[in-house]
């Protein structure tokens, strides 16, 4: 057992040093301090009036690097801004002497004609100022030079060209004193903060006469260049991690090359930014060697190795407790990534698999050694099966809840599995997991049946028992792991989705897709699956259950994904059935035993009415948002007598307007109510009655509206 040896999993470990070296206090210290000393400090550090380089020995330093920078830059900048300000008092004098104040006020009032003459003699008058000026100008050098020598001349030059240069400085928001066509702007940042300032302001992430705030000077750091910037007093951190397209163009690096996180936790704030732009296309290379093949045993409880972020830092991805839903259009990748969480549970020999491959190839077909139930097909019979063993899943939910509850505090205090409950083989709970590749096959079976007194399609049934087990399962130990390369709202219904914790996305068609997957405008926070370039296989962008350490405004990474070839995911198929084997937990299908079990059938119809609308009295495939309004609502839906908008869009994760516009569709209109509010006043909101709600759900069981599922659906 090797596993010891694998990094641990710890993305904020890679991330905190920037943070700690970005906070330049270092006030701890073993021996004790006089009171006096302490309050000395204490002042010293917070006042004002002590400038920060002062502060602490990591600023002196980078305040002494600024200095010699400046120093040694200045001579190269003094020459730019006299360059700058002979340019600036060309163009000035050309202005003046041309009257061109006076021929654009003529002009704007059509007038230019009648002071045709007036302009040219001020023209005239103007040249001949000038030339009285030069001549002046260059007898007086002249005389000089007879009377003083060369050193009039020298302190000629020097007068003219300070002047010159204080005319030419580069001023703070004066863009327009930037040559039109600049050089290649990537990595002059990195030298000039300047250029990096000027990026903020041209992706208008800064005003114009705003500036940034150096935190640690920009450094290489792995195969990038890293730096900590304070963003201006109001301005907000998580807005450049949205806009960081613009950023990267201002940077003229592609926004592949660009990471962009909050600094958090102690040295971070709102507006405290940490940059680093790749050197090249961080995607790029030889796949990665996923971890696990050179472990003999994984546990399911801890978080698999998933793939590497762009710093190439290591992102693993928690199983238990959550779900996951991988999409993306074909040959992306999706199979291989679905792949590594499903290695990680295979090589626990007490996790239990539920497999099942819609595409019916032969990419999980080694998983049949190990699956305790396993499908692959696209036939209505394998349909049928999975309905079955789903069911069988769900009976089996409910049979680990009563169990638990007649459970111990000991071993169980919290009414949720632990790592000793689910390696005790008496208690029979198992970390079980139901892996679906291309779950649309499954999900958009037309054939209608009868389940619990309603009528309903097969998929219909199938997408309720997932949303039940996505729901319920996790409590119990239940896992599952969703796969599609048709991530639309008809193919995936927004109560699953609305229960699937984490998120991967591979290249999609559009951001519509992306948003699917990874959730409702995502795409306006940064993160659009659909801009990942075809060659980038295994890339995507993971959204994880949960906050991630750099914290919940970064709720997604982008993620090239480990990779295994087939006879590797054979290899590890091999030793999870030869860690079963000897740990005596092979069973059902690997064990060649494919019955049945007995479930009670009206048990499970009954723990559905609790969660589905397949059997709650409402119709099965209900369009969207009705569906997810009945999925969230539950008993509310008959108990309250009004729902606030708000509530609703914020539950269902929707946009309001589109909310509004499906309602709408839906023939629902929003009214003003009067709702109790926390405080115990009386507010009017607008919301919808729920006997509107109602109306709409027995409308839509009539077939009286037509579905709005579909792409649009989801669409903002
Ligand atoms: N992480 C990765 N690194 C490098 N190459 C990868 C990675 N993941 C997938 N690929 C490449 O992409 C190809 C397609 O992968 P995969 O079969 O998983 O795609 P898919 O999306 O499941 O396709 P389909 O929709 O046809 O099932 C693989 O043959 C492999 O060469």
């Amino acid at each position: 057992m090797n596993d010891a040896a694998l990094p641990t999993p710890g993305r904020s470990r890679e991330v905190e040093p920037h943070i700690f070296d970005a906070e330049l206090v270092d006030n701890s210290s073993s021996e004790p301090q006089p009171n006096w000393w302490r309050r000395f400090m204490n002042w010293w550090q917070r006042s004002p009036r002590v400038p920060a380089a002062l502060k602490s020995r990591l600023a002196s330093k980078q305040a002494a690097t600024d200095t010699l920078a400046f120093v040694l830059r200045s001579p190269w900048r003094f020459v730019r801004a006299v360059a700058r300000g002979l340019v600036a008092s060309a163009r000035g004098w050309r202005r003046w002497v041309r009257v061109h104040d006076y021929r654009d006020a003529a002009e704007q009032s059509e007038k230019l004609a009648d002071k045709f003459i007036e302009i040219r003699e001020l023209t005239l008058f103007r040249w001949k100022v000038t030339g009285v000026v030069a001549l002046a100008g260059a007898a007086a050098i002249a005389v000089a030079y007879v009377v003083y020598g060369g050193t009039a001349l020298w302190i000629a030059t020097g007068l003219g060209s300070a002047t010159l240069a204080m005319f030419g400085r580069r001023k703070d928001g004066a863009p327009g004193r930037k040559a039109v066509l600049a050089g290649p702007r990537s990595l002059t940042w990195t030298m000039d903060p300047q250029v990096l300032v000027d990026a903020f302001r041209d992706a208008k992430l800064i005003g114009k006469d705003e500036s940034l705030r150096l935190v640690e000077r920009a450094a290489h750091d792995g195969s990038g260049w890293a730096v900590t910037i304070d963003l201006p007093a109001t301005r907000k951190a998580v807005d450049v991690i949205k806009h960081r397209e613009a950023l990267a163009s201002a940077l003229a690096v592609d926004e592949l090359q660009l990471i962009v996180e909050r600094v958090r936790g102690r040295g971070g704030h709102a507006g405290r930014v940490f940059l680093w732009v790749a050197d090249d296309d961080p995607h790029s290379g030889p796949p990665l060697r996923f971890p696990l093949l050179d472990v003999e045993f994984w546990d399911a409880w801890r978080p698999v190795p998933f793939g590497r972020d762009a710093r190439n830092r290591r992102i693993d991805l928690q199983l238990v407790w959550t779900s996951l839903v991988v999409g993306a259009i074909p040959r992306q990748g999706k199979t291989c990534a679905t792949r590594l969480p499903a290695a990680g549970l295979i090589l626990d020999p007490y996790s239990q698999l539920y497999v099942f491959d819609g595409k019916g190839g032969k990419d999980w077909q080694a998983a049949e050694a190990v699956a305790h139930r396993y499908v692959c097909g696209d036939e209505q019979e394998h349909v049928e099966a999975v309905r079955d063993y789903l069911v069988e899943l769900v009976a089996e939910v409910q049979a680990r809840f009563s169990r638990m509850s007649a459970l111990d505090d000991d071993i169980c205090p919290e009414s949720k599995i632990t790592p000793a409950i689910s390696r005790d083989r008496d208690l029979g709970m198992p970390i079980t997991a139901v892996i679906i590749d291309e779950v649309q096959v499954y999900l958009e079976n037309t054939t209608r049946e009868e389940y619990g007194g309603k009528k309903t399609t097969l998929g219909a049934y199938i997408a309720d028992l997932l949303t039940y087990l996505a729901r319920k399962g996790p409590a119990v130990g239940v896992v599952v792991i969703l796969a599609t390369q048709r991530p639309d709202s008809n193919t995936i219904p927004s109560r699953l989705r609305a229960v699937l914790g984490s998120r991967f996305a591979l290249r999609v068609m559009d951001w519509r897709d992306s948003n699917i997957v990874l959730g409702e405008q995502m795409n306006t926070r940064g993160f659009d699956a659909s801009t990942l370039l075809p060659s980038h296989k295994g890339v995507g962008i993971l959204r994880p259950d949960g906050d991630t350490d750099a914290g919940a405004d970064t709720v997604a990474t982008t993620t090239r994904t480990y990779y295994m070839n087939n006879a590797e995911w054979r290899s590890i198929c091999e030793r999870g059935r030869a860690l079963r084997d000897a740990a005596g937990t092979l069973s059902g299908h690997a064990a060649g035993d494919d019955s049945p079990r007995a479930i009670d059938r009206t048990a499970v119809v009954k723990a559905m009415s609790g969660s589905s609308v397949t059997n709650s009295g409402t119709p099965a495939d209900l369009p969207e948002p009705l569906a997810s309004i009945v999925d969230y609502l539950g008993d509310d839906l008959d108990q309250r007598e009004f729902v606030p908008t708000a509530e609703l869009t914020g539950a269902l994760d929707m946009d309001p307007s589109v909310f509004a516009k499906q309602m709408g569709e839906l023939e629902c209109r929003p009214t003003r109510h009067r709702v109790p509010t926390e405080d115990g006043e009386v507010r009017r909101v607008r919301g919808y009655f729920t006997a509107d709600i109602r109306a709409a759900i027995d409308r839509a069981g009539s077939d009286e509206i037509s579905s709005t599922g579909g792409p649009e659906a989801d669409q903002q």
